[in-house]
């Protein structure tokens, strides 16, 4: 985002003007949002602050009731020109008085160290006083990279990210402070190797597609069926041409299309995934953890098909994961949720986005971090945040969905990190359309609607 603006700004458009662009842009919003309420602007030293000014003075021309507080005088100059226009009152924090609307321009970006508590506590007064509190770029308090808080802040009603969506806008415990999440265009095109996860682009069969072309998918399934029951049935209704189950005998099918292969011992386990024709595994999802188990993980680790590892695959593999997957030449996407992760770097999670890049980079492994705000990294550095949350999700059964879905992307040729991304839009967008409270079954029914979206 920064170089973004500096390349504009070496272009010639000027931080005044990025500013203008940024504080009319927010105050458009507000008046939209609230009309004429009287409103309070917190404006701080830096060019977060420079944007209240220029919020404060637009409002004011629309005949808002609105004063300013400031703890200090600007510090930049596109702060201070921002000032130098501002025709209304200006008060200290302390002789501020609360307003129904209060827009807080305290920090953004720049925002290095907690705010103290001299500022800090004026700072809660005068949120806690009004009815609607709006953030500007990000609540001040917030980092803006790793979703962490600096201060104990509480929930606004909106927060209007200004140029780019930063990690934080996504990040938890961040994300929960932020209410609705809105984005003005200033005109910045920010490219990192950070993104947030896009609606992707999928195209359907063609008339000489067949079921082998679509991709065969294969679950191993271990102790518990109802884990591998779901990746398959999930894998199927997102597109895969064919899914079979590799299963100790007396397996149930999940469903009559769905080929339950009877595996004797691992040894034929090995002989089955040597059929070039399957185009992605899963292992993990109701592994088991005993020794047998971890027999059937080194089994699936032989194949030569893009792999998906999950749930009991990841607890056996522990701090031996990478080591586990050295010899590996084709794609590994790789799901743990927090604990899972913690148990392969056999450290507890400091940094969702670094973290997970450095284990993609030290495995080789495509790696996503599930969670409310779920994390993908690539070996080669890239990354994004998923921006759909559902915390419906957080329920028995979703994370063996999100690995069929994976699963079935891969199957159809896609890269580990692009087979990652679309599988975790898919099952966040499927999990919005089932509703409330819904069961793993509900979740999958709605992959096909979500899969048409998408076409
Ligand atoms: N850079 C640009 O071209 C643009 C920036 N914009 C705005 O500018 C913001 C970033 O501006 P800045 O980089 O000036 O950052 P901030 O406005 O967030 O504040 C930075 C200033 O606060 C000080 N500071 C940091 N933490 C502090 C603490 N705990 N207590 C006291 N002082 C502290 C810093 O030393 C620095 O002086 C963005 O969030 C956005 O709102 C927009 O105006 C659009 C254009």
């Amino acid at each position: 985002m920064q170089k973004a603006e500096q390349v504009l700004i070496d272009g010639g458009t000027s931080v005044d003007e990025l500013m203008r662009r940024a504080g009319q842009g927010a105050a458009q919003m507000i008046w939209r949002i609230s009309a004429d309420q009287p409103t309070l602007v917190l404006c701080g030293p830096g060019n977060n602050g420079g944007d209240g000014y220029v919020i404060a003075q637009w409002l004011l021309e629309k005949g808002v009731d609105v004063c300013v507080a400031a703890p200090l005088e600007p510090k930049t100059d596109a702060a201070r020109h921002a000032k130098s226009l501002w025709r209304g009152p200006t008060l200290s924090l302390a002789a501020a008085q609360t307003a129904a609307q209060f827009v807080d321009c305290l920090f953004g970006t720049g925002l290095t160290r907690a705010v103290g508590d001299d500022w800090f506590d004026h700072f809660m007064r005068l949120f806690t006083g009004a009815r609607r509190r709006v953030a500007i770029d990000l609540p001040s308090g917030v980092e803006s990279d790793h979703g962490t808080l600096l201060n104990e802040i509480q929930p606004f009603d909106i927060t209007i990210a200004l140029g780019a969506f930063k990690p934080s806008h996504f990040l938890e415990p961040a994300r929960s402070m932020m209410g609705d999440l809105v984005g003005i265009d200033i005109g910045i095109e920010a490219s990192s190797q950070l993104a947030i996860l896009p609606k992707p682009r999928l195209s359907g069969p063609g008339p000489h597609d067949h079921k082998y072309s679509r991709g065969l998918v294969a679950v191993v399934a271990g102790a518990m069926p109802g884990a591998a029951q779901l990746a398959a049935l999930a894998a199927q209704k997102s597109g895969a041409g064919y899914v079979k189950i590799f299963a100790p005998s007396g397996f149930p099918a999940p469903h009559s299309s769905i080929v339950v292969e009877t595996v004797a011992d691992v040894d034929e386990l090995k002989q089955k995934l040597a059929d070039d024709r399957i185009s992605a595994l899963v292992v993990g999802p109701g592994l088991g953890r005993d020794d047998h188990a971890n027999a059937l993980l080194d089994a699936a680790l032989t194949t030569e098909a893009p792999l998906l590892i999950d749930a009991d695959a990841l607890m056996i593999a522990g701090s031996g994961f990478c080591e586990l997957v050295a010899g590996r030449m084709a794609e590994t996407v790789v799901t743990p949720h927090a604990g899972e992760f913690a148990r392969l770097t056999s450290d507890s999670l400091a940094d969702k986005i670094d973290d997970s890049r450095k284990l993609a980079a030290q495995s080789g492994c495509h790696i996503l971090l599930k969670g409310s705000d779920s994390v993908i990294a690539s070996p080669d550095g890239a990354a994004s945040i998923s921006a759909l949350s559902c915390p419906w999700l957080s329920t028995a059964g979703t994370g063996d969905i999100l690995a069929g879905i994976i699963a079935s992307r891969l199957a159809s040729g896609a890269s580990g990190y692009r087979a990652a991304c679309e599988g975790q839009w898919l099952h966040s967008r499927a999990a919005r359309l089932a509703g409330p409270a819904f069961t793993p079954e509900m979740l999958i029914d709605q992959l096909p609607a979500t899969l048409q979206e998408c076409l």
